[in-house]
């Protein structure tokens, strides 16, 4: 554990101290592809993982090391591991952890690439994709079964902002030994700590939040120090080479340092926009864990330290009235990913949920007229006047 115990001052300060570095306040760039040894013995000692050090940049980087102590200790998790995207992250965890006739269960909804890697790439593999609701704990309790090996879920989930109760999930999972993987992309770790709840492996698409800036694509792993070595070692270093830039690693530890600020404010203007848009005649829901309209308001303040930036909602006048209103914003910009400073807007059911067919979407809980939020971190009176004046008047 860092010697400090605020969240904020960790994401600052943990794992680095200049006095180690030169007196740099900020650290190095280690941009050097392979390290070289002392002797011959002592890099045959390192291949066999029996002296410590870096060997190659594809299996680990002094300034990527420093990322992956930050994360972990920030998700409060024993070790991490920096991936070149979300999907790096999410592609070399379940190469590692999956043989041909492991069943995985999913949550219900899921990101658009995500649920393509389970549903037509490992199925090709002989890896079997159950779908759960698993809002509703006993249906995982009535599908788990011992060919169960990984229970998965987002939340929120992206894009229509369903939670998972982790606690209860994990505990179900665990009965089973299976292992639960959360993807904490969404919310990250300043408002939800799912190892503290019982998850065993937490990654994100740090492209988001995490990053912040919309200027780096990056993925992180949590987990214990034997899983996190063997997706190390199996996953990104030999099945994916999904190995993160060592710039990229300095650009999420900036990120990093301003996450609570930035989550803050990201949460409490997404309440007051998430609230303007429940009181419009056009919009007919608004999906959004701090309203109290929300289904499961009730977790969301149990699990959540905020309700967080991202808002789903649909309009009365359906997949026109959404586009119109899209196309008639001045400031928010039309665009997918999500977490930047910049509010961002998107619609799922034809960009980063397109990969479902429009069956798979209506029975995954993603409607045609979905509009996705991610309220960045302009003036909120900026975004609200955005919206007033993109959407259809009220007479
Ligand atoms: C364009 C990308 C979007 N999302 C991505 C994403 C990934 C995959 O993360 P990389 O994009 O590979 O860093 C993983 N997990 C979650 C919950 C995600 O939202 C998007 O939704 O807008």
């Amino acid at each position: 554990m860092s010697m400090y115990k605020g969240f904020a001052s960790r994401a600052i300060h943990h794992a680095y101290r200049p006095s180690d570095n030169e007196g740099s306040l900020t650290p190095p760039l280690h941009l050097s592809s392979t390290f070289v040894f002392e002797t011959a013995e002592a890099g045959g000692e390192m291949f066999a993982g029996e002296r410590p050090g870096h060997i190659y940049s594809r299996i680990s980087n002094p300034t990527l090391d420093l990322l992956e102590r930050r994360i972990a200790d920030l998700e409060g998790a024993e070790a991490g591991l920096a991936l070149s995207s979300g999907m790096g992250a999410i592609t070399a965890t379940l190469w590692t952890l999956v043989s041909p006739g492991d069943e995985i269960i999913v949550d219900e909804t899921l990101y658009g690439c995500t649920f393509a890697f389970m549903r037509h790439g490992l199925t090709r593999f002989g890896i079997k994709i159950s779908h759960v609701d698993m809002t509703d704990p006993e249906k995982l309790r009535a599908a788990i079964s011992n060919k169960t090996r990984i229970v998965y879920f987002e939340t929120p989930a992206n894009p229509n902002m369903r939670l998972v109760d982790i606690e209860k999930i994990s505990d179900i999972a665990h009965e089973a030994s299976a292992t639960v993987i959360v993807d904490n992309t969404y919310a990250t770790p300043y408002l939800t700590r799912p190892i503290e709840l019982g998850a065993d492996i937490v990654l994100h698409s740090a492209t988001k939040y995490l990053g912040g800036h919309g200027d780096v694509v990056a993925g992180l792993v949590v987990g214990s120090q034997e899983q996190i070595q063997e997706i190390r070692l199996v996953g990104m270093k030999d099945m994916t080479g999904a190995v993160m830039a060592p710039f990229s690693a300095l650009l999420v530890l900036r990120g990093l340092k301003t996450l609570a600020l930035r989550m803050d404010r990201h949460s409490s203007s997404a309440m007051k926009v998430a609230r303007w848009l429940e009181a419009q005649a056009a919009v007919s829901k608004v999906f959004y864990p701090g309203l109290e309209s929300f289904e499961q308001h009730d977790l969301a303040q149990t699990q959540m330290r905020q309700p967080g930036g991202m808002i789903a909602f649909e309009l009365t006048g359906g997949l026109n009235a959404g586009t119109n209103m899209m196309n008639a914003l001045k400031m928010i910009q039309r665009a997918v990913s999500l977490g930047d400073a910049e509010t961002l807007i998107q619609h799922p059911a034809s960009m980063t949920h397109s990969t479902y067919t429009p069956e798979e979407r209506a029975a995954h809980g993603i409607s045609d007229g979905l509009v996705r939020l991610s309220v960045g971190l302009e003036e909120v009176d900026d975004i609200l006047e955005d919206l007033r004046q993109a959407l259809p008047s009220e007479t």
